[in-house]
């Protein structure tokens, strides 16, 4: 496994070559929505890196950092299948020599304090301060991201632009399965009943999207609706935003929004979203 040191060397080789470089972030335990995104990055580029670390600065006190699924030589072994040219496994040491908590961060401005960043503090500058260290590391032309963590793909194609990063942003839709439910590291924490819960998640999305057409206060009414129809699954938010700006949107909108939806699910936090199509108010 390269050194961040080694990965350079390595890369600057290829690039010497003409070679274009694809970067896929991931946190490991992985599942065929980071797949996907890997199937893109081949498609994309002539060298493709995939990243393993399970970042300990995007994860907040009472968080499951600890208990987050590992399996380095299974994700290794289904990358190379893949043709992956190479694996980064760094050590947190290598990655935060100073320590977790000492040194320069990413400030993801307010929209990393909406949502997600309401319910876990400081995770936004975390997850971009170890997305910009990624991209110094492996300088990648294009990076891919999941339209799963529709937040996280906002704020890093936001974090390029305002810090003109020079790497194309590529987001690939959410990878299901065939009920609907989101593929997710944490779903294996779920028993079945708790699988069958979080299936609500998926379903308040449907229901808004089959809403949406009579309106923003019909999708909203209709999709939480839905959730509620559900036990054993907490809603932490279910909002619907602007995709250019991730801010709610008012009862006037139309055209194309961002449903966004939280839970918890025992003690899992799941996350989904759809893109939806708001119609006039009838
Ligand atoms: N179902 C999915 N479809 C498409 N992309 C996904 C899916 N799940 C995760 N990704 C993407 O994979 C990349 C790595 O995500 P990560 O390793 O955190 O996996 P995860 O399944 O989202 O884990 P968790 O939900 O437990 O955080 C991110 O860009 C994420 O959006
Ligand atoms: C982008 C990322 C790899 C940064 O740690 C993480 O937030 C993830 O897996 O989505
Ligand atoms: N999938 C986003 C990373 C996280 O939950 O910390």
């Amino acid at each position: 496994m390269p050194t961040i040191a080694e990965l350079r060397r390595l890369l600057a080789e290829r690039r010497a070559d003409g070679a274009s470089v694809a970067l896929v972030p991931t946190m490991g335990a992985l599942h065929a929505g980071h797949l996907a995104l890997v199937r893109r990055a081949r498609e994309l580029a002539d060298v493709v890196v995939v990243s393993i670390f399970v970042n300990p600065r995007q994860f907040g006190p009472g968080e499951d950092l600890d208990r987050y699924p590992r399996s380095l030589e299974s994700d290794v072994a289904a990358l190379t299948e893949l043709g992956v040219d190479f694996v980064f496994a760094p050590a947190v040491d290598e990655m935060y020599p100073r320590g977790a908590v000492d040194g320069t961060t990413v400030n993801a401005g307010p929209i990393g304090d909406r949502y997600e960043g309401a319910s876990r503090p400081g995770h936004f500058n975390g997850m971009l301060t170890v997305v910009a260290k990624l991209f110094n590391i492996a300088q990648p032309d294009i990076a891919v991201f999941g339209q799963k963590d529709a937040q996280q793909v906002f704020l890093v194609t936001r974090m390029v632009a305002d810090l003109d990063a020079p790497v194309e942003i590529v987001a690939v839709p959410t990878v299901r399965e065939p009920d609907g439910l989101a593929l997710s590291s944490r779903n294996r924490f779920l028993d079945d009943a708790q699988r069958a819960a979080a299936l609500t998640l998926a379903e308040s999305l449907r229901a808004a999207d089959a809403a949406a057409a009579q309106g923003a206060g019909e999708l909203l009414a209709e999709g939480v609706a839905a959730f509620g129809d559900h036990d054993g699954a907490s809603l932490d938010y279910f909002v619907v935003v602007d995709p250019d700006t991730l801010l709610p949107i008012g009862d006037d909108f139309r055209g194309r929004a961002l449903v966004l939806v939280a839970a918890v699910v025992g003690t899992t936090r799941l996350i989904d979203n759809t893109f939806v199509d708001v119609g006039p108010a009838r």
